[in-house]
């Protein structure tokens, strides 16, 4: 190839610091990204986990400095990711699993996109909160540390093994029994174990006391039962309850109740008496958000939990003796990442609420007294707080804190006022472009329906007048994008992605659809939605309307493109409006829903032939006729999420039709594209597709 002349060379020189050199897609994904943020029950000590470019790490830190200390070695872009991370009681031990995909079904089952001929297994780990060698305890998962933190109690097969926890013997059966056995739940003096034990249909909940002592079986019913709690004083257990599978099969389109209720046992007796029932509402049924009905049982025997019932995710209290729910946290918001303290007096959470219209678009953190309506908004401002613990000495908050320019970095803050500070920052890479990156803002606009869809505006600055856009549509779908980085791995990735498109010039709308989280009870579980006839894809053709009329949009080169349920968006936009989505690229979508409708039953659920032909209409394989732009479809094939053949289903569709596709097929990774190289080689051929078809 011919070197550019010296004046050549001068002017790419001059023309990049002028207008702007692009950053790399390596640059604004390099970032690290943290989770598994947990605290010791007594002291300062914190450890989380970071994905750095693939290779995770377990980092700990003690107060009241926190600097970060990197506590173990893994060098590898590997895919192996760090779950169930705790710290021993004591503080003396860091236990975690490695491996798996635990944001996908069967999150135990290995992975290995580094393709293994020996593929890697699902393990626990330990090692030194001061450092060492981190070791190998035992293939399996779920691990739970005994008070006395001298032992790991963890599941393997569907039973209940037990190990101590510096691995000087091998591991040992604690107690194997019919079912599969889950949510192991120490009581507080470290003598008995409650858990799940899951029978197919119905579930008890038993506790273990010894090898010679039979397993207890609470108030054994017909019914599943879940979330065991222990009392303070471990003399009570309080959990879950919801009907057990069975019964005249009901209407499948018919929105109904799901009943739920938590009941209360006294161990020497095994009975339970009910503490509280759900109202029989749309609303009241067991709520769906992060952590589900949250259940704690707290000072002053106060038991707290999560409910819907009110239109929003909210903070109860109930007397653990009976009596009537308190509404700890009032107002139109949702808690979510709530947390116990140490001394089991405070709720802590995230809640997108605050003082500017914009906080319903953000994450700050609250705390509230288990027994007391008495909320208090701890941090507020532009940035995006999420996951906060208190420290076991209970001196100090420590969090993940996020900007539209910063990504999702650990933080500390007093358990009070104060206002967060970075304490990871060094984590982040020189070549972070940090200030080329927009500040989306906050834009609402009305679905045909006339209900108000939120959604983040990302505008390049300066460049021609009539600018090519993308509509960008998250999965879940039960999510909600924010007014800066997400504090989950997978929309971290695409708000990057956002970012790029951005750099290269493209106006961005990332929109909060309906079935979304962070708009309460009716716009998350609205009529006739997702396989009873995806009313939400309204709001994302509503979403490319609003773009075509915007005077800085060029309305012939609207794109679209989304992940997982944002994938199946992607393909019903490009399916049912071509003339208004130019190009589209849909990752893992979801393309045919028919054989979701009507679970099996005998006799068939009344509405079954019904329901089966609503969910092929609400499945984008019934729009491939009217499917003319080009699409670049990717998926991988070891999704636990999104059956590899839903887009082998479509592919097919397509080619039959002479549809212009382009694939880009992933062996061996999951839906969470567990191997940073895989996460790269998506962005990129995303980037370059919506380019070469929509750019300059
Ligand atoms: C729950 C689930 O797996 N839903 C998928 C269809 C999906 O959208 N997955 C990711 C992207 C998510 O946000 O859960």
């Amino acid at each position: 190839m011919r070197k550019p002349s010296l004046l050549t060379a001068f002017y790419l020189c001059f023309a990049s610091m002028t207008y702007g050199q692009h950053y790399s897609m390596e640059a604004i994904t390099g970032y690290p990204f943290p989770s598994e943020l947990t605290p010791a029950a007594q002291g300062s000590k914190v450890a989380w986990a970071v994905n750095e470019q693939g290779k995770r790490n377990v980092y700990v830190a003690t107060g009241p400095d926190f600097s970060p200390r990197k506590l173990s070695n893994y060098t590898q872009d590997d895919g192996q990711e760090i779950t169930s991370l705790s710290i021993s009681d004591n503080g003396k031990w860091v236990v975690y699993t490695r491996g798996g995909d635990h944001s996908g079904k069967d999150g135990f089952t290995p992975v290995n996109p580094t393709h293994d001929p020996i593929p890697p297994k699902t393990e626990i780990w330990s090692v030194p909160f001061e450092g060492g060698t981190a070791k190998v305890l035992s293939e399996g998962d779920y691990p739970a540390v005994s008070p006395h933190g001298d032992s790991v109690a963890f599941i393997k097969g569907g039973q209940a093994y037990i190990i101590a926890i510096d691995g000087s013997a091998p591991p040992r059966v604690l107690f194997s029994i019919k079912g599969n056995s889950s949510s192991l739940e120490w009581s507080p003096d470290g003598s008995k174990i409650a858990f799940v034990s899951d029978r197919n249909g119905h579930s008890f909940i038993g506790v273990y006391t010894s090898a010679t002592a039979p397993i207890q079986w609470i108030s054994p019913g017909f019914a599943q039962d879940n979330s065991p709690r222990w009392s303070p004083d471990g003399t009570q257990i309080a959990f879950v309850r919801t009907p057990g599978t069975g019964g005249a099969p009901d209407s499948i389109l018919a929105r109904r109740h799901k009943p739920w209720e938590i009941r209360v046992a006294n161990i020497s007796e095994g009975n339970s008496t009910l503490l509280w029932k759900a109202p029989a509402t749309l609303s009241g049924s067991i709520p769906t958000t992060d952590g589900a009905t949250n259940l704690h049982w707290g000072a002053n025997n106060s038991v707290t939990f999560l409910s819907y019932h009110d239109g929003w995710p909210h903070l109860y209290s109930i007397p653990g003796k009976g009596g009537t729910p308190l509404l700890l946290t009032p107002g139109n918001f949702m808690c979510e990442q709530i947390s116990l303290t140490a001394d089991k007096k405070w709720l802590v959470f995230s809640a997108n609420n605050g003082p500017s219209p914009q906080d319903i678009d953000r994450r700050h953190i609250a705390r509230v007294p288990v027994d007391k309506a008495a909320m208090e908004m701890l941090t507020t401002g532009d940035g995006i707080e999420t996951y906060p613990v208190v420290t076991g000495d209970g001196q100090n908050i420590i969090l993940f804190t996020a900007t539209a320019q910063q990504p999702l970095l650990t933080a500390k803050m007093p358990f009070g006022k104060g206002k967060p500070s970075l304490i990871s920052a060094s984590l982040l890479p020189k070549d972070f472009p940090a200030a080329k990156l927009i500040t989306p803002t906050q834009v609402i606009f009305k679905a045909p329906d006339g209900t108000p869809v939120h959604a983040q505006l990302y505008q390049p600055a300066g460049g021609p007048a009539k600018k090519p856009a993308i509509v960008y549509v998250h999965g879940g779908p039960q999510r909600q994008m924010v007014l800066g980085w997400h504090w989950m791995d997978y929309y971290s990735i695409d708000y990057a992605l956002n970012q790029y498109l951005v750099d290269n010039g493209f106006i961005v709308l990332a929109i909060n659809y309906r079935l979304g989280i962070g708009y309460g009870y009716e716009f998350h579980k609205p009529a006739n939605a997702g396989v009873l006839g995806a009313s939400e894809y309204q709001d994302v053709k509503a979403a490319g309307e609003w773009l075509a009329a915007q005077s800085q949009v060029d309305p012939k080169r609207i794109g679209i493109y989304g992940g997982s349920y944002g994938g199946f968006l992607t393909a019903h936009a490009l399916g049912r409006d071509s003339r208004l989505f130019a190009a589209g690229v849909d990752i893992h979508g979801v393309h045919n829903r028919s054989q979701f409708a009507a679970p099996p039953a005998t006799p068939p659920a009344p509405d079954a032939d019904t329901a089966e032909k609503v969910a092929l209409l609400s499945s984008p394989v019934a729009y491939v006729d009217t499917w003319t732009s080009p699409v670049l479809l990717i998926h991988a094939d070891d999704d636990r999420n999104v059956n590899f053949n839903q887009s082998i289903d479509l592919i097919n569709r397509l080619e039959k039709k002479g549809v212009n596709y382009e694939t880009l097929s992933i062996p061996d990774d999951t839906h969470h594209w567990m191997k940073y190289s895989n996460e790269l080689k998506v962005n990129k051929a995303a980037a370059e597709f919506l380019i070469r078809q929509l750019g300059k």
